[in-house]
């Protein structure tokens, strides 16, 4: 906590301010966090960064981004400027920011080729991307700066990754709207919640007020996003055991039940995934149940009912209904048997092995809820 400390000192000579009612402490399983120390009302200002503050393409020295190509994301030009700091005089801002060791227990990009296999199948794909990205990036960084370890450029890719808040400028125009992004000192040490503070931003700075009171001690949240848990986990490095956004992927037991052909009509019609579920919100069923209708009508009849508005026949949903139960079934089977891989696995963290099997216990929870209203609506038709 020493170096956060320096680092508040080191920000309110930028004007970073923090609101007196507020501190920094470290919160058990989540690293530093931000508590009200005492009583905070709605609509207080908690924290307040001014744009002279935060780091960005406008902070990048020139000669850094003349050396890399055009085509570089910002996030891997942010995290090519960073790792060039040396290491053995960082700053104080640095000197906060975490470091490889603090991302390797649970970060998935870090872990065990073995474990990365056993993720549910949305963090997989998620992690897959991510690698791609990454390897990219490293190769043009590597070529540009070879004075640069890999280690240190992951460290500093993953800090970008993991603490930058979204910033436009016109000059950001040209990166994708998820690539616009910069670093907030003091900022980035607020956790994540499925609902938190707002966080606004205009051409002065970022100002985060709270949502509603706080009791002393209750810890501060910002919401970085309606993020599942497998996306979480992937980009952060953690689950919530609370998500309103929360979705899982049936891709896997969705595609092993339908022939090649069907596959390419599916391809044909653009309708190939994603097969993502979420428990509550019942439109985010309609790409699973396309697929599976393929199962239950013959090619010509489901092309028509592709064009079909509104609601399917009862009839026709009645048996949708069943072969969705049975692949919720299939994927509660899946998850069984990746619970016992990971109970048996010889490598990896304990937090690790804890943190995918939370995950694919919440998966078992919430394919058993569908199920549950799956078999409600079978009933009560
Ligand atoms: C923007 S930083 C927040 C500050 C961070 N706790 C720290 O110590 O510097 C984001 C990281 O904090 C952790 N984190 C954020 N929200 C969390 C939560 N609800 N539960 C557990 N860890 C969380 C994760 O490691 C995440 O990658």
């Amino acid at each position: 906590m020493e170096q956060v400390q320096a680092l508040l000192q080191w920000a309110e000579g930028k004007q970073v301010m923090l609101g007196k009612n507020v501190n920094l402490i470290h919160v058990s399983g989540r690293g530093v966090g931000v508590i009200a120390k005492r009583r905070l009302k709605k609509g207080q200002t908690i924290l307040s960064v001014p744009i002279e503050a935060i780091r960005s393409l406008h902070t990048v020295p020139r000669q850094v981004v003349q050396s890399l190509p055009d085509d570089i994301s910002l996030h891997g030009l942010l995290a090519a400027d960073l790792a060039l700091e040396r290491p053995e005089a960082p700053t104080i801002w640095r000197s906060a920011l975490p470091t490889l060791q603090d991302f390797e227990a649970t970060t998935p990009f870090m872990w065990h080729e073995n474990l990365q296999v056993l993720l549910p199948k949305a963090s997989e794909n998620l992690l897959r991307k991510q690698q791609f990205r990454f390897f990219r990036e490293w190769d043009f960084v590597s070529k540009a700066f070879p004075s640069i370890q890999q280690e240190e450029y992951l460290c500093a890719w993953f800090i970008i990754n993991t603490r930058t808040f979204y910033y436009e400028t016109p000059e950001m125009k040209k990166y994708l709207p998820d690539d616009r992004m910069a670093l907030l000192p003091v900022a980035d040490f607020f956790n994540h919640a499925d609902q938190g503070c707002k966080v606004s931003f205009s051409p002065e700075g970022y100002t985060i007020l709270s949502d509603r009171a706080y009791n002393t001690g209750e810890e501060i949240y910002i919401s970085y996003g309606d993020h599942s848990n497998d996306l979480l986990l992937t980009e952060y490095g953690f689950i919530l055991s609370e998500n309103r956004w929360d979705t899982f992927s049936v891709e896997d037991v969705v595609l092993s039940n339908l022939s090649e052909l069907q596959k390419a009509e599916l391809q044909k019609h653009e309708c190939l995934g994603p097969f993502t579920l979420s428990v509550d919100d019942t439109e985010s069923w309609r790409g699973t149940q396309v697929a599976l209708s393929l199962k239950c009508r013959p090619q010509q009849e489901w092309e028509k009912l592709m064009h079909l508005e509104g609601d399917y026949p009862l009839s026709l949903l009645k048996e949708i209904d069943t072969v969705m139960i049975q692949v919720l079934n299939e994927l509660m089977e899946t998850a069984k048997h990746r619970l016992r891989e990971i109970n048996n696995l010889q490598i990896g963290q304990e937090i690790q092995k804890n943190i995918l099997s939370q995950r694919w216990n919440q998966i078992c929870r919430m394919a058993t809820q569908i199920i549950e209203r799956l078999k409600a609506r079978l009933t009560d038709n």
